[in-house]
């Protein structure tokens, strides 16, 4: 596929005849990051229009939440096959405003649909029970009822899964949700809500509100109509949203920023786990919650994988996302190239060395040398700080208790992944790691069936599995005297 087969979001039909969203005098732009050219506007919206949306959705929740819960699955179902009949288009417009390679596009698109199946099934919710009586001619009775008005602020490096991982559960749960997406990558929220409109999914159900995060965040925060606020992003934003919500005690999910460290141990597959170091630290250029952030290698086993490693990240081709043979498309903003910049410049000034790349590919505005660090120590902002981009510190260690306390000052606890082939040890780490998820030989852990969150300063909440529909259920005891 060349540029020229690739669909632009500003000639997709889905986009161009959407009916979500409201027409406003202001407008933003919206562009592709590989080229800096704008692709699309969407609508600027007042906060007059945000209230008037929370309004529609507090009219739509009193219908949809007596829908009967078979049938606001099948109309989950129906939006699943949608999104997988428009993959490529849908994908063509996450690349475009987003500038991660089509192929993993297309598996962001039906990572995201996984989320709308997982939840179109009926027996996933745990709809109530009848509790033992402590008197013949009485029941106590507990049911689950939907939360309510729901709203969503999401970011842009997962433009679709970021959406689906709360709307999914939200709908199946009976409530309504609002969703005000990352200005960066606004369009792919529109299309994936036009086919929820398709689906038959009533107007008001499901809305999508553009423009200032902070204002509109503000807004839901602030609303008493608004029963849950569910947010991923950066920790900065999740604190300033957990504070504001404090006003209407609003339920709260809080997907967060991670670290997550990357251990190879002495009993390792040194190449399964360069293997797995690749998948994890380079998926979306680094752009991932999830992604390897330092790497910590066993001293016996170090220069065999840093060697072999290296090898293959110079293997790794840059370019326009919308290329086939591309691994490496461009960071999202300058924003996030300079910081990289910077992050790769202390490591330098504090003793790293620099095996491969760092610095920015030549003559690209938004492109970065996947890079590799040696020498990399805690003292250095690449080991401390979530890196966003495709740089791989690694640290020399040889005492695993050592290793282990230093990690569990670490602030951050959303995932962290390591390479073992002693039970003992595996068992050992697992337990001592203090994170919400773990890959054991494996460096990519994202799945609709599993309750993907962090602890510590990555966030509060699950989202997938069985717990993800939880977030959006209340619990109301009825005793029934008869
Ligand atoms: N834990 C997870 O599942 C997960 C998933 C993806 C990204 N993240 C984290 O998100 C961060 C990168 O994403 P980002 O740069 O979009 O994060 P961000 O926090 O800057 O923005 C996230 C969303 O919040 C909005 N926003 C910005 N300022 C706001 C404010 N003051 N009030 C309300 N909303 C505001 C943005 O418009 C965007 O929609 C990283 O830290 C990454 O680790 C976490
Ligand atoms: O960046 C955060 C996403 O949650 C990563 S994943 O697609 O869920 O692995």
């Amino acid at each position: 596929m060349n540029n020229e087969q690739v669909l632009q979001p500003d000639n997709v039909e889905l986009i161009k005849n959407s009916r979500v969203g409201t027409s406003t005098k202001s407008s933003i732009a919206v562009d592709d990051p590989a080229t800096g050219h704008v692709i699309g506007h969407v609508p600027d919206l007042t906060p007059r229009q945000i209230l008037r949306a929370i309004e529609s959705a507090e009219t739509a929740f009193y219908k949809w939440r007596d829908v009967p819960l078979r049938e606001r699955c099948e109309k989950l179902f129906r939006w699943y096959q949608l999104m997988h009949e428009k993959e490529e288009e849908l994908a063509g417009i996450l690349t475009s405003e987003q500038g991660k390679p089509l192929s993993e596009s297309r598996g962001e698109i039906r990572y995201a649909a996984s989320y709308i199946q997982w939840y179109a099934q009926p027996s996933l919710q745990d709809q109530g029970s009848v509790l033992p009586y402590s008197s013949i001619d009485e029941s106590m009775i507990v049911i689950t009822e939907p939360v309510g008005v729901c709203a969503a602020i999401t970011p842009w490096n997962f433009p679709a899964a970021m959406i689906t991982r709360k709307v999914a559960p939200a709908l199946a749960a009976g409530c309504t949700m609002l969703v005000k997406p990352a200005l960066e990558t606004p369009l792919t929220a529109i299309a994936i809500a036009e086919l929820a409109i398709q689906a038959g999914i009533p107007e008001g159900v499901l809305s999508i509100v553009t423009g200032d995060g902070e204002a509109i965040g503000k807004i839901f925060s602030e609303s008493a109509v608004v029963r849950k606020l569910s947010f991923t992003g950066s920790t900065r934003v999740g604190r300033l949203l957990m504070a504001s919500s404090a006003s209407t005690i609003k339920r709260l999910s809080l997907e967060l920023g991670g670290n997550a460290p990357f251990i190879v141990c002495e009993t390792a597959d040194v190449e399964r786990a360069v293997q797995g170091a690749i998948q994890s630290k380079f998926r979306n250029a680094g752009q991932t919650c999830v992604c390897a952030n330092a790497f910590y290698i066993h001293t016996k086993v170090y220069d065999e994988f840093t060697e072999k490693f290296i090898a293959c990240v110079n293997q790794l081709m840059l370019g326009n996302g919308k290329n086939e043979s591309v691994d490496i498309g461009p960071l999202i903003n300058e924003n996030a190239l300079e910081k990289v910049e910077q992050i790769v410049a202390d490591a330098v000034k504090k003793g790293a060395v620099i095996a491969c790349g760092g610095e920015r590919w030549v003559n690209s505005e938004r492109w970065y040398y996947p890079t590799v660090l040696l020498n990399a120590d805690s003292s250095m902002r690449c080991v401390n700080e979530e890196i966003f981009g495709p740089v791989a510190p690694i640290v020399r260690y040889n005492d695993e208790t050592a290793l282990l306390e230093e990690l569990r000052q670490q602030q951050t606890g959303l995932a962290a992944y390591f390479y073992s082939q002693n039970l003992g040890q595996v068992n050992r780490l697992s337990r001592a790691l203090e994170v919400g998820m773990i890959g054991v030989n494996s460096g990519v852990i994202s799945d609709a069936a599993v309750p993907f969150g962090g602890v510590k300063s990555s966030g509060i909440g699950r989202e997938g599995g069985r717990h993800g529909i939880e977030e959006y259920l209340e619990t109301k005891y009825i005793k029934l005297s008869y």
